[in-house]
């Protein structure tokens, strides 16, 4: 992809403090929020500012540089980051790449530590080690557009759920990256974005980023999705993913699930797109991967009109399943993995 792609950064390291795109105003209004302490960041990740598995990753890795900054001795500040990266573990469950990224940088303190530099090198290093995981994401989600994009002929229809783009990544995205990418060699495809109920990341950000990219995109409502497959618009699927299981189960927003079904029944393919950070080996199915739950107002007053009753009893859970019988491939920054998808994705990492 060249660097003519100008899409919204999601996250932007300032002069130390992170800038951070408040992703609730979208579309209406770009606001960069300056975020100076872990406790801002967690709160940007519990409240849906920044969102999106390697979104959420990188700025929990920068919310462990704020929240270590001002230790005065080496033992206290690697406490510390273990410290701020146990915190900033509770803000979300379900993207691996949180935990992903925690990890990596609690052993990059360690190592840090290790090498007997004074703190401030010490902690300059870590926060080269937090740059490092945004810089490598924009790399790996050019990739993975790449591999993405091979999938996909000229005028072909693609079914997106959620946003999968620039905005839940450091850049490009994964799901969004081949749109891109085709644009700029042009191949012309039809995108239907599904808004996403109830947080609409569809609507508001995958048809903002997408439009303003002047990729061809037509937004549906989710209940749409079943007849525009019907009626052949649709070619493919393809769609992001918070966590992959070691058997190819597929963690992504609610509603995932129900495209992935639908696609089957149209003999649709049905792709994945994710980084091998998102893919968590640890957890071997999709019956162990935590799905959150959020709040009842997201459902019955969304972005501030009460559209159910006082009390009315509401389940959210924010993420659904997608067994692995219903994933044609898994498009990752190594390649396109098919199944046996728990012997392939293992062959990722070897
Ligand atoms: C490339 S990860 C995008 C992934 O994250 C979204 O969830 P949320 O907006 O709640 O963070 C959704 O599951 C997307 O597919």
């Amino acid at each position: 992809m060249s660097t003519t792609y100008a899409g919204l950064q999601s996250v932007i390291w300032n002069d130390g403090k992170l800038d951070l795109l408040d992703q609730r105003l979208l579309p209406e209004e770009i606001v960069y929020l300056p975020l100076t302490t872990s406790e801002d960041v967690w709160e940007a990740i519990r409240h849906l500012k920044v969102r999106g598995a390697p979104a959420i990753g990188i700025s929990a890795a920068y919310g462990v540089v704020l929240g270590s900054k001002d230790e005065q001795t080496i033992e206290g500040w690697l406490e510390q980051v273990d410290k701020q990266a146990e915190y900033l573990a509770t803000s979300r469950p379900t993207a691996v790449n949180l935990f992903w990224a925690l990890d990596r940088m609690k052993a990059a303190a360690a190592a840090i530590a290790g090498k007997g530099m004074s703190l401030e090198d010490s902690k300059a290093a870590l926060l080269t080690e937090a740059i490092a995981i945004q810089s490598e994401d924009e790399e790996t989600n050019r990739m993975i557009g790449e591999h993405a994009l091979s999938l996909f002929k000229n005028d072909m229809g693609v079914l997106t759920h959620c946003n999968a783009g620039g905005l839940a990544t450091a850049k490009y995205g994964t799901a969004l990256a081949p749109f891109y990418l085709a644009l700029e060699r042009g191949i012309t495809l039809r995108v239907y974005a599904d808004e996403t109920r109830p947080v609409l990341q569809g609507a508001r950000l995958t048809a903002f980023e997408l439009q303003q990219a002047g990729v061809d995109v037509t937004l549906i409502c989710d209940n749409m999705a079943g007849m525009v497959m019907s009626k052949g618009w649709v070619d493919a699927v393809i769609v992001g993913t918070d966590r992959v299981a070691a058997n190819g189960d597929v963690a992504n927003k609610i509603g995932t699930y129900s495209v992935a079904v639908l696609a089957k029944a149209h003999g649709i393919p049905f792709y994945v797109a994710c980084p091998l950070s998102t893919i968590d080996l640890n957890t071997p199915t999709g019956a162990e991967i935590p799905i959150e739950e959020r709040s009842a107002e997201e459902v019955t007053e969304g972005f501030g009109k009460r559209t159910a009753p006082q009390g009315v009893k509401v389940f959210n859970p924010a993420f659904d399943v997608t067994p692995n019988e219903y994933v044609t491939a898994i498009i990752t920054e190594k390649g396109i993995v098919q199944a046996p998808f728990e012997e392939n994705l293992r062959k990722l990492f070897e």
